[in-house]
């Protein structure tokens, strides 16, 4: 693409060198620069692009965006920006024309939930014809293809690709789950969102965003980008903090909830370990649900999801068709097969509120002993760290407390801060460093009717220690435990 199309409504302090040069593609990582490149120079947390443009040079680049005065070779066109982050969104926005226009893009914001209200809607979009992509935790999805990125919200340069390859595979909709560190570092910029949806907030990333209020406020700026519907959950308190917010957005506000209070609501709700069956209820009519993953937060789930598929004019036939037709969303109370007289359940909750919510929810159902294996992670939040430990300590019988992606900090530290929390409750807990090691003891020493609960991980095949990413599948070291205890029988 010519430099000169590249950079329209970029704007810039100065531009210094030829415009009319062709592009072949843009990069902020200096690796990953090719021969005729543009490199976006970005001052980030742990380093400073500006130190890698000789190394991006060096690969072939031949226009640089900087925010720094930076003396370069003539032959070489130099941007000069305010911003370097805004920079990289905008220019990758026009490097892939502008997809999200051309789109139905739907942002989902929230601390919990986003990941399964994708996949949700995608099954919904999907059982009315329509097809829908997903960028989130587990990757990001075209068609049936997975294509793993690293973070939830991925850097705006990939946003903007994988919306390209969406349209271009004919995949108009796309449910995206918006982390507030994604709206806060720009990966969003220049993103044009139909809806806005807002699932919850409770505690969780305070290490960046040092307060609730600021972490509410970067989450509340999606829903200023959104030009078709915001959706917001009525019976979470930032929920409605949330509404009082936007009072003043021209964009039309969907509620969702329990009982006749939001636009989109559940009544009648039955709960049981296989599921939940409830009413949805929406101005256009009633229909029941047999939704098949348990608890409350289901009912949350299915509604946000449900009303994301109003706003779209989906038919309550439809919508209950593909609600019903999810059987689990992978590492969401994902239950091992044990063949055992005891269960193995497999869950993402990493907050204190997740891990609340889903203890409440086995308490309903357990028969025997509660026994959760978990940890938090490190370069992470670390004062929700005792309160996951006391939350824990409150709804089990045996806390065992272990590694959960101690990336570069001291595991046994991070454990140590988790214990604070659980010897507030009780002395009767466990320390094992090593996950492995940890889930093979709650296994080998499981009792009958034991609810065995590995919380934190979910979906992660994989662990994170000293900056090194090492395979890890919990399903795989229960099988394996479990094979060893048959084999000594
Ligand atoms: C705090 C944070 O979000 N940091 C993100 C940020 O990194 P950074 O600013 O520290 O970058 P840096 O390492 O200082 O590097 C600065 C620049 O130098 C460049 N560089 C660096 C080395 C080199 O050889 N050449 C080169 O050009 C880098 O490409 C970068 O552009 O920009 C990077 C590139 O986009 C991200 O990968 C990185 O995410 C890190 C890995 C991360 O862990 N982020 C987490 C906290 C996160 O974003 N989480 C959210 C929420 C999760 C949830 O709750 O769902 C998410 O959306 O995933
Ligand atoms: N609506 C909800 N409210 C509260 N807790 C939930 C809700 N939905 C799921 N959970 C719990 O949170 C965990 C993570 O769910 P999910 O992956 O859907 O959330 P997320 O918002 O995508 O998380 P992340 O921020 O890590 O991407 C689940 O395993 C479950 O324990
Ligand atoms: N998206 C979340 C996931 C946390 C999952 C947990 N396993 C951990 O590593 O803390 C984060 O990056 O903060
Ligand atoms: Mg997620």
């Amino acid at each position: 693409m010519n430099l000169r199309d590249l950079i329209k409504g970029l704007s810039c302090e100065t531009i210094t060198g030829r415009k009319d040069l062709e592009i072949e593609g843009i990069d902020s990582d200096s690796r990953k620069i090719g021969r005729g490149y543009l490199f976006v120079a970005i001052s980030g947390y742990r380093d400073d692009g500006c130190n890698y443009i000789d190394a991006a040079l060096d690969k072939g680049a031949v226009a640089v965006v900087t925010e720094k005065s930076v003396n370069l070779p003539d032959h070489v066109t130099v941007i000069k920006v305010k911003d370097s982050r805004t920079a990289l969104a905008k220019l990758s926005s026009n490097y892939y024309k502008n997809p999200s226009h051309d789109m139905h893009l739907i942002g989902i914001t929230g601390t919990s939930g986003k990941t399964t209200t994708t996949y949700l809607i995608k099954s919904i979009m999907e059982e009315s014809g329509l097809k829908c992509g997903i960028i989130g935790t587990m990757g990001n999805i075209i068609n049936k293809e997975v294509v793993k990125t690293g973070n939830t919200t991925p850097e705006s340069l990939i946003i903007q690709k994988y919306l390209y390859e969406m349209l271009k595979s004919g995949t108009e909709y796309c449910a995206m789950e918006v982390s507030s560190h994604s709206i806060f570092l720009k990966r969003i910029e220049y993103c044009e969102f139909e809806i806005g949806l807002f699932t919850n907030l409770s505690r969780d990333h305070l290490d960046f965003h040092k307060t609730m209020d600021d972490y509410f406020e970067v989450k509340s700026r999606l829903f200023y980008k959104t030009n078709k519907y915001n959706i917001v959950n009525l019976d979470d308190e930032y929920g409605r903090r949330l509404i009082e917010k936007i009072e003043d957005s021209k964009v039309p506000l969907l509620t969702y909830g329990f009982d006749a209070k939001g636009d989109i609501f559940a009544t009648d709700v039955k709960y049981s370990l296989n599921g939940v069956n409830f009413l949805l209820n929406t101005p256009k009519g009633s229909i029941p649900i047999n939704f098949n993953i348990p608890g409350k937060f289901s009912v949350y789930n299915s509604l946000a999801a449900a009303s994301c598929a109003y706003a779209y004019n989906i038919d309550l036939d439809n919508i209950k068709k593909g609600l019903e037709k999810v059987q689990g969303v992978k590492g969401r109370f994902e239950i091992v097969p044990t063949k055992r007289d005891f269960s193995v359940i497999i869950d993402f909750a990493h907050t204190p509120n997740e891990l609340e919510n889903l203890l409440t929810l086995i308490d309903e159902f357990a028969q025997g002993r509660k026994v959760v294996v978990f940890g938090a992670g490190g370069n992470r939040d670390k004062t929700k760290r005792p309160i996951m430990g006391e939350v824990v300590a409150n709804h089990c019988d045996l806390p065992i407390v272990t590694s959960d992606n101690p990336r570069d900090e001291d595991p046994e530290k991070i454990i140590d801060d988790v214990i604070v929390g659980v010897k507030k409750v009780t002395d009767n807990y466990i320390k094992i460093i090593d996950r492995r090691e940890a889930i093979k003891y709650a296994v080998e020493n499981a009792k009958p009717n034991d609810i065995i609960i590995l919380a934190g991980k979910g979906h992660e095949t994989y662990t994170i220690i000293k900056g090194k990413k090492l395979p890890f599948d919990e399903r795989k070291i229960v099988e394996d435990t479990l094979k060893e205890l048959n084999h000594e029988r």
